[in-house]
């Protein structure tokens, strides 16, 4: 496997975090394999390398659930090398107070600027959640690969997301007061299509370029035997959200929200022609989300010009031998950076490790979370 070490994170420090009270650990900048019994924590070592890239966990709903129980604070540091510069990060949170995220020992003044600066793409069980739960945690995903991948498009989202919130309210208020001035729904709709405009192109060529690598990954998992897709919706598809909203105004007022714009949009998805939610096997949903995951890295590299770090959760969950071995494969074939994974079972990781022929360090934990490590 060729190296390419773009943005590398080379060493972790946790206080209170999760079920961590304290961890200073340091990595290989190729792969990083953490191993060990249900409940150990592996999870949440790989959540707080999502923290420090991109301010947020992937697991839990809220920061404050970050805080160790019976702790009041948390704090996270990571040092990366990003192409060839030191980068230290740190992410700390005290209970009531706000969070604070420092890159080089200055604060930032907004989260948002940060996001971009370290790719990173976490591939894991709760991945599901894009099949059985609502369209919004598909943009949610869709958001953050684009905030990951071109530098406007967060801000083009916000300046949206600013103005619908500003015409919802608008719509209660008027339907409260009886009184509602047309020019003021006109002016929003004007305001707001330009920032539609860029969020629905920007979407739309991300995932035309990630469904091209999506039927190419899951074509090699699946040995050649099924082919998937992703479909785009939007309301924009057929026309600018100005004109939308202006045929749409009546419909607003009586239900008091905004009915269509890009806020609606969603992804479908699709096996072998037919809907994966309803004719998907397990195992074929989790091939699916792989490649889905991995056409998204492919996608940012290509834009971004860096290789994203990829966490890799329960790496071999719910894949039989075959399949799991053609997803060693493609891990071979593509040219990724850095890698965390995490598995239960050490020979399945050391297959992979030896397959792949690259530098790897092992973090295996025990019942006590007791941590002992070796390279090969
Ligand atoms: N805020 C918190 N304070 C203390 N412990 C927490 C907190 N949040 C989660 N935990 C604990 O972390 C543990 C889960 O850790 P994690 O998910 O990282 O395990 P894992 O090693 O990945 O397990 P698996 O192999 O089952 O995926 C649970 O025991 C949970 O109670």
């Amino acid at each position: 496997m060729q190296i390419v070490s773009d943005v590398t994170l080379k060493s972790l420090a946790l206080l209170n975090f999760k079920n961590w009270e304290e961890l200073h650990l340091s990595f290989s900048p190729v792969v990083n394999c953490f191993i060990g019994p249900n409940g150990v924590g592996k999870t949440n070592i790989l959540d707080s390398i999502h923290f420090l890239c991109t301010t947020k966990s992937f697991l839990s709903t809220t920061d404050i659930q970050c805080i160790r129980f019976g702790a009041d604070y948390f704090f996270i540091k990571g040092e990366f090398d990003r192409i060839g510069n030191l980068e230290v990060i740190q992410v700390s949170l005290k209970k009531s107070e706000k969070k604070v995220l420092k890159r080089n020992d200055s604060n930032y003044q907004r989260l948002s600027e940060h996001i971009g600066l370290l790719p990173v793409i976490v591939i894991s069980p709760q991945d599901t959640n894009l099949i059985y739960e609502g369209s919004d945690e598909r943009r949610k995903t869709l958001d953050l690969a684009l905030s990951l991948s071109d530098g406007l498009y967060l801000h083009n989202l916000q300046r949206y997301n600013r103005l619908l919130q500003q015409r919802n309210a608008y719509l209660k208020e008027a339907d409260t007061s009886g009184r509602v001035q047309h020019d003021i729904l006109t002016l929003y709709d004007e305001q707001m299509d330009p920032f539609a405009s860029y969020i629905y192109n920007a979407r739309n060529s991300f995932l035309a370029a990630a469904d091209q690598y999506l039927s190419r990954f899951y074509y090699t998992i699946s040995s050649a035997r099924e082919h998937c897709s992703i479909r785009y919706q939007s309301d924009l598809a057929d026309n600018n959200l100005a004109a939308l909203l202006a045929q749409s105004r009546q419909k607003d007022r009586e239900l008091l929200y905004t009915t269509r714009g890009v806020h609606k949009d969603d992804l479908e998805m699709y096996i072998n022609g037919q809907p994966l939610k309803k004719f998907g096997s397990q195992g074929q949903q989790k091939s699916f989300l792989i490649a889905l995951k991995l056409a998204i890295y492919a996608v940012i590299k290509e834009q971004t010009g860096l290789s994203p770090i990829l966490l890799f959760d329960d790496i071999f969950d719910k894949l039989d031998q075959k399949r799991a071995s053609q997803v060693i494969r493609l891990v071979q074939e593509m040219k990724f950076g850095q890698i965390f994974l995490s598995d239960t079972h050490p020979e399945r990781v050391k297959m992979l490790t030896q397959q792949t022929g690259s530098h790897s360090k092992f973090f295996m934990l025990d019942e006590h979370q007791k941590i002992t490590h070796h390279e090969a």
